[in-house]
C-alpha cells in the first residue's frame, strides 16, 4: 500500500516543524511548506533522514497558493490524506489601537488561510474519492480572549467556528475537520509576543509576559512542539476516525472549557 501523504503549512520552524517531524516518524510522506524559503530549505535538510520530505513555498493567505500546494503534494506523492493548517501569526495591540492593517493581516493569514487550505484539501479528497483529515491550528485564544491579543483571539475564535462548520458540511464525504489548541509554547511567535507585550507595558521586563502566562500552567512547564505534535499525530491517525468538529486543548492545564 502506498504511504499516506500529509501537508503541514508554516512548517519551517516552531510547532509546524515539530508536527512535520512526528508525521514523518509515523510513516507519512510529508510536504513541508512556508513563506520563508531559506528556513524551509534548512528544515527539509534537517528532516530528510526521517523519511520522504518535499518543500513548497507559498503564502496561506492566497487561495491560488493553497491550491498550488495541494496540487504539488499530489504531483510529488500521488495523493493527499492529511492537511494541517498550521501557519499563523500573532498580533499584540491594546484594543483602542487596533487598526485596519492589523485586522487585515491577521485575518488574511489565520482565517482566510485556514479556509483556503481546508477548501483546497477537501476538493482533493472529494476528487480522490477517499476519506481525508483536516487539522487546524487554533489556540487557548480560540477558547478565551486575552488582553492586548484581541485581534489574534478573534481570529482563533473564527478558526474554531470554521472547524465546526467544515466538519458538519464535509462529514458526509468522510472528511473530518478538527483543531489543536496549544497553550504557551516557546517558539519564535512567543518571543515576538513577549517583546510586544513589554513594549505595550514598559513596567514589564523582557521574559516576564512569557513567565506570567506559563507560570499559570497546571502541569508546571511550558509547552514543547512535541506536546502539540503528539495530539496532531492522533488526529492524523485512524484512532481519531470517529472524532470531528472538535477544537482540542493541549495546554498543560490552562484553560478549562
Ligand atoms: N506558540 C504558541 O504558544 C502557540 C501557537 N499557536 C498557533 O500554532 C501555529 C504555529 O505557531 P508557532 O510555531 O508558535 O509560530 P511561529 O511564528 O514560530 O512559526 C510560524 C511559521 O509560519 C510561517 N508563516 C507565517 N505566515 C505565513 C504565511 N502567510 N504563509 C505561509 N507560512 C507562513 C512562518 O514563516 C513560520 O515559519 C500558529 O497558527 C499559532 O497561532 C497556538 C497557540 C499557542
Ligand atoms: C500564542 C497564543 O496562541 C496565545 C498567546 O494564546
Amino acid at each position: 500500500m502506498s504511504k499516506k501523504v500529509a501537508v503541514v503549512t508554516g512548517s519551517a520552524g516552531g510547532l509546524g516543524k515539530g508536527i512535520a517531524e512526528r508525521l514523518l516518524k509515523d510513516g507519512f510522506n510529508v510536504m513541508i511548506h512556508d513563506i520563508n524559503q531559506d528556513a524551509l530549505t534548512k528544515t527539509a535538510e534537517e528532516l530528510k533522514s526521517l523519511g520522504d520530505v518535499a518543500t513548497f513555498v507559498g503564502d496561506v493567505s492566497k487561495k491560488e497558493d493553497q491550491e498550488a500546494l495541494v496540487a504539488a503534494a499530489v504531483e510529488k506523492f500521488g495523493q493527499l490524506n492529511v492537511f494541517v493548517n498550521n501557519a499563523g501569526v500573532e498580533a499584540v495591540t491594546p484594543f483602542l489601537e487596533i487598526d485596519a492593517s492589523e485586522l487585515e493581516r491577521t485575518f488574511k493569514i489565520n482565517v482566510f488561510g485556514t479556509v483556503y487550505g481546508t477548501q483546497a484539501a477537501a476538493e482533493q479528497f472529494i476528487k480522490q474519492g477517499t476519506p481525508g483529515k483536516i487539522i487546524n491550528a487554533c489556540s487557548i485564544a480560540g477558547h478565551e480572549a486575552y488582553e492586548v491579543l484581541g485581534t489574534y483571539s478573534a481570529s482563533k475564535h473564527a478558526v474554531k467556528a470554521f472547524t465546526h462548520v467544515a466538519a458538519k458540511e464535509l462529514a458526509s464525504k468522510h472528511i473530518t475537520v478538527n483543531a489543536y489548541c496549544p497553550g504557551v509554547a516557546k517558539t519564535k511567535m512567543w518571543d515576538r509576543i513577549d517583546a510586544e507585550m513589554v513594549k505595550a507595558d514598559p513596567s514589564l521586563k523582557p521574559g516576564e509576559p512569557f513567565a506570567k502566562f506559563s507560570g499559570e500552567i497546571a502541569l508546571g512547564r511550558y509547552e514543547t512542539p512535541t506536546d502539540v505534535a503528539n495530539l496532531v499525530h492522533f488526529l492524523a491517525s485512524e484512532d481519531s476516525d470517529y472524532i470531528t468538529g472538535q477544537a482540542i486543548l493541549v495546554d498543560g492545564g490552562l484553560v478549562y472549557n
